[in-house]
């Protein structure tokens, strides 16, 4: 598949192969046969009937464990139904308050790039997005973007790239050969660092709730881990961690990612970035107060604007799922043990469902009337079914906050991002590069 630039452009190849093949094609990667899958009836299948992630997410267990998003199937069944309601919309805006303090904070850090002509914007918002993932996972406030340089950022970065560089490099895959070369010790200092951080919160959190003091329950805004603590099911330090460490990892570039590409495209779509500036001057008028749970509801044009967002950047472009019975798919059967690979960036810019004019810029293209009649699978950004993504209302309501914080204070400008980057994410190879002007 080549590295992170030449795995986009190979995915492309393999969506002009499946073209003439309805949608579905096959592809060996090493050992491994892969199902691809680009169009949204046999992606509805997959998503809804094949719940165990394919092999190639094991590089990620020896640092997320068992948490949600690596769970093998028989327990992520068990653990998902005791965090589906702490993701829950109205849990969740208790957190409103945390996404609006923690997007005036980047209001103020980014007064600094006023005078630059040009800056990568990433940086800044994904301190931002990690303190939200923070608060409101652990209760601690990390401060990362009042100080970047903190151990823990550099650990959880190096073990990133290190798992990156596996998948691309066959040759480090197999574990007998990944522990003969260096980055197998340099992974595992790294993952302790990451681990003995969270170890510590849970520490500290467990024992302030078992202490004879404590009633169990914390009344005031309870974040993600004191909520797995006061659940019925008993939950190990252990699996506390896995799981907290799942949501911070997957909660973070993620978000920090969607807000970036919208401020590059609002930044080179002036009329747009007019339209969300005037529904903001609607709902705050001159003030620069963080928005409410209501503001958000009435952001409606923003959603949109982050919905197209997310259309034209899919930050997760490949979803992996592997087959645990034989499964019929409009062309094929597949055989249970087969990896399938779900494209919805290529998906996301298909003409026959978005039309002649797919690459363009257009949020309208989210209006109720123009969703309604679109296939439940076109639009998967979140991806679908029981094991779609347990963050999106806690996403969605970061990304509206964040972006409506920033576009009330700033003008932003900006050339669209061309080349493009796999690194498990979608990356821009030169950056999210924008200026800002104040308003
Ligand atoms: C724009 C923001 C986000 C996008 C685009 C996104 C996308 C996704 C996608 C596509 C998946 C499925 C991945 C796969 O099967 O390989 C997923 C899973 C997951 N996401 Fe998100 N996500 C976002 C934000 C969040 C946030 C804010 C959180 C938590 C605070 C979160 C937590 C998770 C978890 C725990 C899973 C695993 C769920 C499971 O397997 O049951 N995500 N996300």
């Amino acid at each position: 598949m080549g590295g992170p630039e030449r795995m986009l452009s190979s995915i492309q190849k393999l969506a002009k192969m499946t073209e003439e093949t309805n949608g579905v094609g096959t592809i060996w990667i090493g050992p491994q046969l892969y199902v691809v899958i680009t169009n949204p009836d046999d992606a509805q299948i997959i998503l809804e009937t094949c719940l165990q992630k394919d092999s190639s997410y094991r590089f990620l267990q020896k640092w997320l464990g068992n948490g949600l998003f690596v769970a093998p199937v028989d327990l992520w069944k068990i653990h998902r139904r005791v965090l589906l309601p702490i993701f829950h919309k109205r849990n969740i805006e208790d957190y409103i308050e945390v996404f609006g303090e923690q997007g005036q904070v980047l209001v103020s850090r980014l007064a600094e790039k006023l005078l630059d002509k040009e800056f990568d914007v990433f940086k800044y918002i994904t301190s931002c997005t990690l303190d939200i993932v923070f608060e409101t996972a652990m209760g601690e406030r990390m401060d990362v973007q009042q100080s970047p340089e903190t151990p823990y950022l550099r650990a959880r970065n190096t073990v990133m790239s290190v798992i990156n560089m596996r998948l691309f490099k066959a040759w480090l895959q197999p574990e007998v050969l990944f522990h003969l070369t260096p980055y197998a010790k340099l992974q595992k200092e790294n993952i302790d660092v990451t681990h003995k951080f969270a170890d510590e919160v849970i520490q500290k959190k467990r024992a302030a709730f078992e202490s004879p003091d404590s009633n169990g329950v914390n009344h005031a805004r309870s974040d993600i881990l004191q909520q797995l603590l006061e659940k019925d099911i008993k939950f190990s330090d252990e699996e506390l961690r896995e799981h907290i460490d799942s949501i911070t990892i997957a909660g973070n570039d993620t978000t920090a990612l969607v807000i970036a590409y919208a401020l590059v495209l609002l930044g080179s779509h002036p009329r747009e970035q007019e339209m969300v500036f005037d529904e903001l001057q609607i709902i705050f008028g001159d003030s620069k107060r963080p928005p409410n749970k209501e503001d958000l509801g009435k952001m409606e044009y923003l959603e949109r604007v982050i919905k197209e967002t997310m259309r034209l950047y899919t930050v997760v472009p490949v979803i992996g799922r592997e087959t645990q019975k034989t499964v019929q798919l409009s062309n094929c059967t597949v055989p249970a043990g087969v990896g399938c690979a779900i494209l919805p960036f290529v998906m996301h810019r298909c003409k026959k469902i978005w039309g002649p004019d797919v690459d363009s810029f257009n949020p309208d293209r989210f209006l109720p009337a123009n969703s309604v009649k679109r296939h439940p699978c076109a639009f998967i950004p979140f991806s679908f079914g029981s094991r779609n993504c347990i963050g999106r209302h806690f996403g969605m309501l970061a990304m509206k906050s964040i972006l409506s914080n920033v576009l009330r204070s700033y003008k932003i400008k900006s050339n669209a991002c061309e080349q493009l980057k796999i690194e498990i994410l979608l990356f821009p190879v030169k950056g999210h590069l924008i200026c800002i002007e104040k308003r």
